[in-house]
């Protein structure tokens, strides 16, 4: 009983975002279905490498948990490999010296914690995994092709009015609620903000929690660069990509080849000097609807599609490859300096949010040991680093690349999601972002889009927002 499937999907955006909802759209429209997917830059979008003596190393999303579920099938299906990915020693600097640094010996390391932090840490850890279980259930409502309208249904499905509450809140009320002291929020948890998402413990609890999944250990890339799951997937959908930038979309009535009238949206983009247009039954927009960032004008729209005014955080990813100046962070003699990362806390006067040795997309398992002191180093700034702040940083170097990002949302909670439906057959992945920003939240957007879409197309109003999923599907087989 099933419509006609679309003869035209476009989908705006070629990041993990983007290139996964070909990948769904694909399985659930079938093979008649064109897709085309349109990108301005780089496949890949946040995912990107940068090059550092013939070695490319990752520049945006690096880190992939092993919860990760959809990233984890994407590189099974795709026929990739995966690297381990570890931080090494870190070591947390508040500006005038190390208040907290790891130690290589697991026994230490927890007498180190546990005397300056009680058991806070464990706290933490549990806090972290009570969220990731109820998380998880994402992973059974979409393998039943269950789809949400809103991001905070979505969330609602997953733990209730506690998820959709812990947009509302700062990390720092639920973590101060919760009873966690000063010195570890400001200590620990502030300075891991400051590195994943350039921000401090304002941004939202659900966010937060996250980021603090990131302290997990069994993180993991993809060999080679995590950009190879974007044009994989293009592949493998058998999606057709078109290099422009999309500039409107206006809805128009126009003669299909049954000859009905029907409602349709075109698409207007650039590619170089010259302005094509083409006509699409359902749009997916995946990127972020700012206008710094897309660009994108919808024309008479009634209601008018809301401008979107939320504002993404600048990240700056510059990789040196010298010798650490580990005076800068420490009296101790160089020799004695074990760390590989360099957390900061919250202070306004430090020109860098983290730094840590790197390894290249091809040796992350093995990197090659350092023979003259020199390493490869990723620092996260807010600004452009200077050559005077990276003279700072380091005794010498012989090479320093930067890529500057818009790369996240500025969490103010607060927070509302955007919709992720704009019009009747226009879909809106980047809003769940506003809860939490990753490559897996990316896929889960994308996943939930392509399932909105075909039930929306197939009027199956059954399988959206349904209530009491998690109950229903307990006692399924
Ligand atoms: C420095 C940094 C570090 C990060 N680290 C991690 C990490 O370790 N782990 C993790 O899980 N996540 C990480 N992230 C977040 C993760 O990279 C992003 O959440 C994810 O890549 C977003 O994917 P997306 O497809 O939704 O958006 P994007 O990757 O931004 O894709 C959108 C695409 O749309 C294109 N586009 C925009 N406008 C138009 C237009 N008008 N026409 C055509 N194309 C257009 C853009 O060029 C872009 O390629 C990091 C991000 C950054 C910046
Ligand atoms: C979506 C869930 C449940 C977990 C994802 C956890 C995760 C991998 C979050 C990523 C957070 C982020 C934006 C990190 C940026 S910096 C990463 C790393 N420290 C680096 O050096 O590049």
């Amino acid at each position: 009983e099933l419509r006609a499937p679309p003869d035209k999907i476009a989908i705006i955006g070629g990041g993990i975002g983007g290139t996964s909802a070909a990948y769904y759209l694909r399985q659930k429209f079938g093979k008649d279905v064109k897709i085309d997917v349109f990108e301005r830059g780089e496949v890949g979008g946040r995912l990107a490498t940068l090059n550092v003596q013939d070695q490319e190393y990752e520049a945006g999303g690096s880190v992939i948990h092993p919860l990760n579920l959809h990233m984890k099938r994407f590189v099974k299906d795709l026929g990739l490999s995966t690297v381990q990915v570890s931080s090494g020693l870190v070591g947390v600097y508040d500006g005038e010296a190390l208040v907290f640094e790891e130690s290589s010996w697991f026994i230490i390391n927890m007498i180190k914690l546990i005397w300056r932090y009680g058991f806070q840490s464990l706290r933490m850890h549990m806090w972290v995994e009570d969220l990731l279980d109820k998380f998880m259930r994402i992973y059974r409502y979409q393998s039943h092709d269950y789809a949400f309208s809103s991001v905070e249904k979505l969330l609602h499905a997953l733990g209730g009015d506690d998820f959709v509450g812990s947009l509302n809140r700062t990390l720092l009320e639920t973590l101060q609620k919760a009873g966690f002291s000063e010195k570890f929020l400001h200590e620990l948890v502030a300075p891991v903000m400051r590195t994943n998402y350039g921000q401090n413990l304002d941004i939202n609890t659900f966010v937060g929690a996250v980021s603090m999944a990131c302290t997990d250990s069994g993180l993991w890339a993809v060999e080679g660069g995590n950009k190879l799951v974007c044009s994989g997937l293009l592949r493998a959908s058998k999606s057709n990509l078109i290099s422009g930038s999309v500039m409107s979309i206006e809805e128009k009535t126009r003669t299909k080849q049954t000859g009905n009238p029907t409602k349709m949206y075109e698409v207007v983009y650039q590619t170089g000097s010259e302005t094509h247009s083409d006509f699409y039954d359902i749009i997916l927009v995946a990127t972020p609807l700012n206008r710094n960032m897309a660009n994108i004008t919808f024309l008479n729209f009634d209601p008018p599609i809301e401008e979107f005014h939320q504002y993404y955080q600048p990240i700056v990813t510059t990789l040196v490859k010298g010798e650490l100046n580990s005076t800068f962070f420490s009296s101790r003699a160089k020799d004695k300096f074990g760390l590989s990362t360099v957390l900061t806390m919250d202070n306004l006067d430090l020109f860098i949010n983290s730094v840590g040795i790197t390894s290249s997309v091809r040796n992350k398992d093995d990197p090659q040991p350092s023979t003259d002191g020199t390493h490869v180093w990723k620092i996260f700034s807010r600004e452009t680093l200077t050559k005077a702040q990276i003279l700072k940083l380091f005794l010498s170097y012989d090479y320093a690349v930067k890529k500057s990002w818009l790369a996240c949302p500025q969490y103010k909670p607060p927070e509302k999601c955007p919709s992720i439906i704009l019009h009747d057959r226009l879909y809106y992945l980047n809003g769940i972002e506003w809860a939490a920003s990753a490559m897996e939240m990316s896929a889960i957007a994308a996943h939930n889009a392509a399932l909105l879409a075909y039930h929306r197309w197939n009027g199956r109003t059954d399988m959206i927002d349904q209530d009491g999923l998690y109950e229903k599907l307990k006692t399924e087989l």
